[in-house]
């Protein structure tokens, strides 16, 4: 089972599924690092990627999940996963992919990337990252949390989700 913590650029994404990852010792993949460096160069000037843009970048992160498929391996991924299609994409890469939606409010988030340092998203990309948007639709097999939740709640929350679905127990020794 891959489980895919999606939403805009400061949504949490990299911070709480990390977390979730450590403490459910799974292996964890940040998708920002499979950017090829157009990309990021891009995202950086603040312009924003096409789908075109996307594409390499989202069969990359499907293979990522396919090769631990294949040593069948459960994943965590932190990956905005913006459009259907995209996640369309990413499930392609093993047959259970399941997505985490990270959801707020744009003030909140726009606080958050304006308070994060060492980061080359600019927060001037956020109104197009919320357009490009298209939330969980019914038929997809997800779940969304509030972000305006501690970071500790949401870490909290989806790790009993996880470990629920996966069937497992947190280990005691990575509850913090
Ligand atoms: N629930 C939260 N409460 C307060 N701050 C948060 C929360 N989630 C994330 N942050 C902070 O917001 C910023 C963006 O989070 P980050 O994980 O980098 O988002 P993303 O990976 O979605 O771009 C970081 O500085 C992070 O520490
Ligand atoms: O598809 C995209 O437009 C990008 O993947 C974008 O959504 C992503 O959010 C950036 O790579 C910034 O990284 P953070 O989301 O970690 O800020």
């Amino acid at each position: 089972m891959h489980f895919v913590f999606m939403g805009v650029s400061g949504s949490g994404k990299s911070t709480v599924a990390g977390r979730v990852a450590e403490r459910l010792e799974l292996p964890f993949a940040e998708a920002d690092e499979f950017h090829p460096r157009r990309n990021t160069e891009k995202m950086a000037r603040g312009e924003p990627l096409t789908d075109e843009d996307r594409r390499p970048w989202l069969a990359a992160l499907a293979r990522w999940m396919a090769d631990h498929e294949s040593s069948r391996q459960s994943t965590i991924m932190a990956c905005s996963a913006l459009r259907r299609a995209y996640r369309d994409h990413l499930s392609g890469g093993a047959p259970d992919v399941r997505f985490v939606h990270l959801d707020g409010p744009r003030d909140l988030i726009a606080d958050r990337l304006r308070e994060r340092s060492g980061h080359f998203m600019p927060v001037e990309l956020l109104d197009s990252q919320m357009a490009t948007l298209e939330p969980l639709q019914p038929d997809e097999n997800g779940s969304t949390l509030d972000i305006s939740h501690s970071v500790d709640r949401l870490v909290q929350d989806a790790t009993g989700t996880v470990a629920a679905a996966l069937g497992t127990v947190p280990s005691a020794r990575r509850r913090r």
